[in-house]
């Protein structure tokens, strides 16, 4: 996977950063004072609306300076422990010799009460300089803001972030149109990091699909932040801030996050624990709708933010996000229900499953019917989906065709498997199918006279049973291979699993 391109092209001098010149010239100003011993403000607070460069400020400074940045989560509950200890070690020796360290305390507008009076006190201990950022200035404890000198970010305009834009693009060696560029320097309002996040998102989706990805820009501004705050980090605390000053019910945000779990997720396990924590919400969500008891929400937005976000090991890099597929899809809703209400049943039936587990397998399928469509044409078999049901966990029209075809493919060779066991059982006598009818003797089921016109009751119930033998033959040749594990397993008493479907 590329690395994001925010991180890749993230200036490291000074110089380099668009349009904040007099902030810029501020900033230095200060980190320079701290040469000739400790200035009256011990710390800055950087303020501006987001991806202006604020961080990048500190980096490039902390890089022409030869500080050491440790950068510190106002929103982490460790953070204060964690400031105090690097205060008190103000110079520490590492493999480049003595480095002077430079604390950077991101979304200082996040820190709780308590904890502001406990940071006051330290800024006035400082030997270190000490930055803080944040969008929303007000919003920072008073007593904070008060011991720090406010630096203005501006907005970038878009004629910025475009400049910033073809930069990259001249970079990488690619074509971007110019309208697209324009589009998404538009879209971004000023938010240089969400303009070079789009425009990497633009390039790997290929150019032909950039308008779909603009077209839902105007959601995704907040979707996409939901998004990261769920997969960007493990911190629960964090993840369960996605729903805040959302413009969506958690029903909808449900689909999102169900969408992109494969795309973080790696690891099967990971995968199944991250559906599990939605299918879960997903409970709630359905139980809060038919009671009215719109408290069980709470549950619900935890389970699919937090419980999602510590369901394993994420992907590193740059992650596009996805928008659901079911909302592109399929409009009726209604029906999209029913389809996905039979193939439960069909799961659990199958696969002698609960209800929940098998919503839980659904979705493990969808990842399956979009990725491997070998797999999915015999899982379709296994499981008898009819069309619209492939097209549903497919989630693609030309997809689900070319598993219907493989379905079909499948169909033929066990038919064909079919005549040929058949054939020899004739010769050698069965002996999977001995056991399944081991109460009946094998001579009725070898012959009967069909050119008699007279048939007796004997011969008719013998008739009945080789019918019920040819189907039971059928049905057992069909699924045999596949259900063989589950079958032992059950024998032996355990519970049948996807997995033990699936390793087949
Ligand atoms: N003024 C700028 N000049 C050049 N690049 C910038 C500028 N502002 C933002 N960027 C680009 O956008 C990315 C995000 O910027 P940065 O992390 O500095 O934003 P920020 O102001 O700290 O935002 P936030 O408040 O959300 O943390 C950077 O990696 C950089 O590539």
């Amino acid at each position: 996977m590329d690395i994001p391109w925010v991180e890749k092209y993230r200036p490291k001098r000074l110089r380099e950063i668009v349009n904040q010149k007099q902030a810029i010239e501020k900033v230095e100003a200060w980190i320079k004072q701290w040469f000739h011993g400790t200035p009256k403000k011990k710390a800055l607070l950087l303020a501006g609306p987001p991806g202006s460069g604020k961080t990048t400020t500190v980096y490039a400074l902390a890089n022409e300076y030869k500080f050491e940045v440790i950068e510190l989560n106002a929103s982490d509950e460790r953070t204060f422990e964690k400031i105090r200890r690097y205060l008190d070690a103000a110079y520490t020796m590492d493999i480049f010799g003595k480095r002077r360290k430079l604390i950077f305390l991101d979304e200082a507008d996040n820190i709780e009460p308590s904890g502001a009076h406990e940071i006051a006190k330290l800024i006035d201990k400082a030997r270190n300089p000490i930055i803080m950022a944040a969008n929303k200035y007000w919003e920072v404890p008073a007593e904070i803001r008060n011991k720090a000198e406010v630096v203005e970010y501006k907005r970038l305009t878009q004629r910025d972030i475009m400049q910033a834009l073809f930069k990259i693009i001249k970079a990488e060696g690619i074509f971007v149109p110019k309208e697209i560029v324009a589009e998404i320097a538009k879209r971004a309002s000023g938010d240089l990091r969400a303009a070079i996040n789009d425009l990497q998102s633009v390039v790997a989706g290929g150019i032909e699909d950039a308008r779909d990805v603009l077209a839902y820009r105007d959601v995704e501004k907040t979707v996409f932040q939901a998004l990261g705050l769920i997969f960007g980090s493990d911190n629960a605390k964090r993840a369960k801030m996605a729903m805040w000053n959302l413009d969506m019910t958690p029903d909808e945000l449900l689909l999102w996050v169900d969408e992109n779990i494969p795309y973080i997720y790696y690891k099967p396990e990971d995968i199944a624990e991250a559906y599990n924590a939605i299918s879960r919400a997903d409970i709630y969500l359905g139980r809060a709708k038919r009671t009215g008891n719109y408290g069980l929400w709470k549950y619900a937005i935890d389970m699919m933010t937090a419980g999602v976000a510590v369901a394993g090991i994420k992907k590193k890099g740059f992650t596009k996000f996805y928008p659901p597929k079911t909302l592109r899809m399929l409009k009726d809703t209604k029906e999209e229900r029913g389809i996905r209400d039979s193939i439960v049943k069909k799961i659990m039936k199958q696969m002698h499953m609960s209800k929940l587990e098998a919503i839980e397998t659904m979705q493990i399928f969808k990842t399956i019917f979009e990725n491997n469509l070998d797999v999915a044409a015999h899982i379709a078999v296994f499981l008898d989906l009819g069309d619209k049901e492939i097209e549903f966990l497919a989630g693609d029209k030309e997809k689900a065709a070319k598993i219907k075809g493989k379905t079909l493919s499948i169909h033929k060779k066990l038919k064909k498997a079919g005549i040929e066991i058949k054939a020899k059982m004739e010769k050698a006598g069965p002996r999977e199918l001995e056991e399944e009818i081991e109460e009946e003797p094998e001579e009725k089921t070898a012959e009967v006279d069909t050119t008699k016109e007279e048939v007796s009751e004997e011969e008719k119930e013998s008739e009945e049973i080789e019918k019920e033998i040819e189907e039971a033959e059928w049905e057992k040749e069909e699924k045999y291979e596949k259900v063989e594990k589950i079958d032992k397993a059950k024998k032996k008493g355990k519970q049948a699993t996807l997995f033990d479907f699936l390793k087949k």
